[in-house]
């Protein structure tokens, strides 16, 4: 790597975080893919040889945990997952040069490569660690089997990350008071051995790469305090079916942690990138390994530390080349927060699609909305104003104003000189634009583009061409032709399909995608035909109505989460039973008499209640949903003749009615005594 501007002699990969496939591409994953894109191609119009690779990352616990609730084999839901992925990218114009996945041959042969490299290079060692178990369910907790505390920052945190809290990457036993995301029950910590990467191995490298890193401010600054305070060792194994087997020794029934082998999938996707292409130009491989080479990584800012730390360390411990730089994205939010495909908090990509709006206005709003590393409230409002208002009334005004008085005129470029001030303008943005770029900031790149444009609406308003006789006003549309053409470069990493429908307004062969910047002050076409309107307005109507929808669905969304899941209505079962059948049947008004919780089983509450007859114990899965003070008192519907049961050691004589997941109890709304039948 260079260090040296942009363009470099050397391949560029750029790569983009991998997505997780436990749910649907929301717009918040595309901001990473998008900006991604739109700096591959900046770097391309540069001069710069670039490659862009991802893929999806398939392994770790929430796809096995998922897999398990849905009775799938976690390899078929993320395939399902990845091949939805690949086909939604396209869609927006995110075109990578490789998208593989992780549980692919390329990845797992390097992986394990990786890992053999860190033993044979001395940075693995094995420890005794205390791994969350569930005695009930008689397996390990690995990550998200396992939820509690965060240690330092008291939030509620979810396995391996502390997502409502800090955000840190949390290591095996780390949280408090764990509890099984499988049974609910309290887990306990057990002693097992686990394999480490010895990151204090890597100390004072990462103190000098923190230096030489470029990229976005936060991604430069954040990990300082996590190097400087001295770094925990990283452990790399797991108790799970689901992942790469470790390679090494004395790791036979353990998997890679998902963190180690999903990083590892952007050298094996730039490997598979150089092998359907050929050497011919040069390895693309070898940016990683051998020879000079420029990797950039785009990412979101909650992966910093995986990128900024893990990453450089296990690149370096393998011998492999450091990147140059990590870009972090800010998040996008609805209303202040994060959007999620867990919470159902989201803008779907499909959804979008759907409206019928097309993929170059996201990516360039999304890309110019903010700063890369700020987040952006999303609202349809902004969406609107910045398409109106940049794409319609700046950059699709100039450019359909120069082209139809061009072809009505002069059918196409005049033929006279371009004017000293224009390609002094137009030079200049030239260099804002890769200086842009050389400070990894795409909204200025964006801002570079359509400034050149409002630069022409502004200059073709005051020179007034339909004023003027055609010899006149030949030079000022020879300008303005040229800027059209400057621009249509210079937007194309935003909005590649619109740069290209411009591309061949103007008569220009091929793709705006093979022009470079020295093309904006190339002599355009001779000839060319009738413009047409590049981008449309969106009308105030269509952002209520827009409006209206998503304030549905936050408010969806939000009454899931207060439920904490959505209600999944089940089919009705087709068969139907006798009224004999029903009869059978003995259901019985009863009045919770007690109720306290049954030991070693967090959800289970033993109840007495009074069902006129008699009084009966009857233990139900209440205690997570109901206080069990509560309880007491209340009127329920009792199954009086179901068999007894011994429930964790506890008689059970009777059922408790209840519908759905939050055990919301049955009950009489008149005055109906203990022991009335329900028919
Ligand atoms: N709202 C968002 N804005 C920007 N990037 C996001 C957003 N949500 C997720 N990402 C990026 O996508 C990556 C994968 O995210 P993940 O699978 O955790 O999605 P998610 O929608 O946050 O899901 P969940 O809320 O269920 O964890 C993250 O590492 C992050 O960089
Ligand atoms: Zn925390």
């Amino acid at each position: 790597m260079s260090h040296e501007d942009f363009p470099t002699e050397n391949p560029a990969v750029v790569t983009c975080g991998l997505p997780y496939p436990t749910g649907d591409l929301h717009v918040g994953h595309l901001r990473t893919y998008v900006n991604g894109d739109a700096f591959s191609r900046g770097l391309r119009k540069l001069g710069q040889d670039t490659a862009l690779v991802s893929g999806t990352d398939m392994h770790g616990t929430p796809i096995a945990v998922q897999a398990l609730e849905e009775g799938v084999s976690p390899l078929e839901l993320g395939l399902e997952r990845h091949e939805q992925y690949a086909e939604t990218f396209p869609d927006f114009n995110i075109e990578f040069d490789n998208y593989g996945h992780t549980d692919e041959e390329t990845n797992v042969e390097l992986t394990k490569e990786f890992v053999r490299a860190w033993e044979e290079n001395d940075h693995v060692y094995e420890k005794e660690i205390q791994v969350a178990y569930d005695p009930d369910a008689d397996q390990w907790l690995p990550d998200r089997y396992v939820e509690g505390t965060c240690p330092y920052c008291g939030e509620h945190a979810r396995g391996d990350e502390c997502d409502d809290g800090c955000q840190r990457h949390l290591e095996p036993g780390e949280i408090e008071n764990p509890t099984s995301a499988i049974t609910g029950n309290d887990a306990e910590y057990r002693e097992r051995a686990h394999k480490f990467l010895r990151l204090s191995d890597f100390q004072e490298y990462l103190e000098g790469f923190i230096n030489r890193m470029e990229g976005t401010n936060n991604a430069k600054n954040q990990p300082r305090e996590w190097i400087e305070g001295g770094l925990e060792d990283f452990c790399i194994t797991r108790d799970l079916d689901w992942g790469i087997d470790y390679p090494g020794e004395g790791g036979d029934d353990l998997v890679l942690y998902v963190w180690v082998d999903a990083p590892i999938e952007y050298v094996a996707s730039t490997k598979q990138y150089s092998e359907r292409v050929g050497t011919d130009e040069f390895d693309w491989a070898e940016p990683w390994r051998d020879g000079d080479g420029e990797i950039v990584h785009v990412i979101g800012r909650d992966i910093i530390q995986h990128h900024t730390v893990f990453w450089p360390s296990m690149l370096k411990g393998a011998g492999y080349n450091e990147p140059r730089a990590v870009c972090a994205t800010g998040f996008v939010n609805l209303n202040g927060k994060a959007l999620s495909t867990s919470k159902n908090r989201a803008i779907w990509a499909r959804e979008y699609l759907d409206e019928g709006f097309h993929p170059d206005l996201f990516r360039y709003y999304i890309a110019t909305a903010s700063g890369f590393e700020r987040d952006v409230n999303f609202s349809w409002e902004r969406f609107q104003e910045t398409v109106n208002s940049e794409l319609a009334d700046v950059v699709g005004n100039f450019a359909y104003r120069a082209l139809l008085f061009a072809e009505r005129n002069f059918d196409g470029t005049p033929d006279v000189a371009l004017s000293d001030d224009v390609e002094t303008e137009i030079a200049s943005a030239m260099d804002d634009y890769e200086d842009a770029l050389n400070d990894y900031d795409l909204r200025s790149a964006g801002e570079v583009a359509v400034g050149l444009a409002r630069y022409g609406n502004e200059y073709i308003q005051s020179a007034e061409p339909w004023k003027l006789d055609d010899d006149e006003a030949a030079p000022v549309i020879r300008d303005c032709v040229q800027l059209t053409k400057a621009v249509a470069v210079l937007l194309q990493p935003f909005t590649p399909e619109k740069a290209d429908d411009l591309w061949s307004q103007l008569g220009e062969d091929g793709s705006a995608a093979d022009a470079t910047i020295a093309d904006c002050l190339q002599e355009p076409p001779a000839e060319f035909d009738e413009p047409e309107a590049l981008f449309e307005k969106i009308e105030d109507e269509r952002v209520a109505e827009l409006n209206e929808k998503l304030e549905a669905s936050i408010e969806e969304a939000s009454s899931d989460e207060d439920e904490s899941e959505s209600v999944d209505v089940e089919d009705l079962t087709e068969e139907r039973i006798s009224f004999d059948d029903f009869q059978e049947l003995d259901l019985r008004v009863g009045r919770i008499e007690s109720a306290e919780g049954v030991e070693g089983a967090d959800k289970l509450v033993k109840l007495t209640v009074d069902i006129g007859v008699e009084t009966r114990q009857i233990v139900a899965g209440l205690k997570q949903l109901h206080d069990t003070d509560d309880l007491e008192g209340q009127t329920v519907v009792v199954v009086a003749n179901l068999e007894q049961a011994e429930l964790f050691g506890v008689e059970s004589n009777g059922m408790v009615l209840a519908a759905g997941e939050q055990a919301d109890l049955l009950t009489t709304h008149g005055d109906a005594e203990p022991g009335t039948k329900i028919k």
